[in-house]
């Protein structure tokens, strides 16, 4: 415990951002299927921790029907716990950061550096039509929130990819195409350039 060993044994994380709807949790499943990595996904485990009757149940699922984020400090100890669970070392955080505060809240906790973030550029108009027939039966998949979920991502979720572009660390996708051709970008992302096969 808080050793050197410890710190070198500090796990590969990914963040993966773009706006609601832009294919984020389908590429991630491609990319566990074909790189190993475990995905987290914020919403998903914030849906888990409603369903589980948790004391803080009633507090996210009302941020979230309101298309709100959750104060990091909830998040962030929900991302920790699935991290040691998984027994992996590398890690797909889906849908984190989304705004300074997440961001700078998991960097003091962790003292984790993403190796880069992973950002699904897309158009407003498709992140919409892909949400209304997303049909998972989720309580913020109504155009009411939608628009809410926009306003968020403008205002507070893209100053944190841009923080991060300025860092260099930003591989941005356009994420507009079919999810076939987003994937081919996105292993082209993942592919060790010396394992790319020379054309
Ligand atoms: N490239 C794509 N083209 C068309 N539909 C897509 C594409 N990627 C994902 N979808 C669909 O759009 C919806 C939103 O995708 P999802 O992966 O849940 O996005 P996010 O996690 O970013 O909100 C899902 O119904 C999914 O099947
Ligand atoms: N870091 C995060 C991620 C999600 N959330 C909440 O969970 C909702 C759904 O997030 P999600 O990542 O599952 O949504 P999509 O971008 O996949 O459509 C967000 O609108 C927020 O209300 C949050 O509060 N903090
Ligand atoms: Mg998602």
């Amino acid at each position: 415990m808080g050793t050197v060993s410890d710190a070198e044994k500090k796990p590969a994380v990914i963040f993966v951002l773009g706006g609601p709807g832009s294919g984020k949790g389908t590429q991630c499943a491609n990319i566990v299927e074909h790189f190993g990595y475990t995905h987290l996904s914020a919403g998903d485990l914030l849906r888990a921790e409603i369903k589980s009757g948790s004391e803080n149940g009633t507090m996210i699922q009302n941020m979230i029907k309101e298309g709100k984020i959750v104060p990091s400090e909830v998040t962030i100890k929900l991302l920790q716990k699935a991290m040691q669970e998984s027994g992996n070392d590398k890690f797909l955080i889906d849908g984190f950061p989304r705004n300074e505060e997440n961001r700078a809240a998991f960097e003091a906790v962790t003292k984790i550096e993403p190796a880069f973030v992973l950002f699904f550029n897309c158009p407003e108009e498709e992140m919409e039509r892909r949400i209304l027939s997303r049909n998972q039966g989720r309580e913020d998949d109504n155009i009411e929130t939608i628009r809410k979920r926009f306003n968020v991502f403008l205002e507070s979720s893209l100053p944190v990819v841009e923080y991060y572009d300025s860092k260099g660390k930003v591989r941005k996708i356009d994420a507009a195409k079919s999810v076939e051709e987003v994937f081919e970008a996105v292993k082209a992302i993942f592919t060790p350039k010396e394992e790319k096969v020379a054309v």
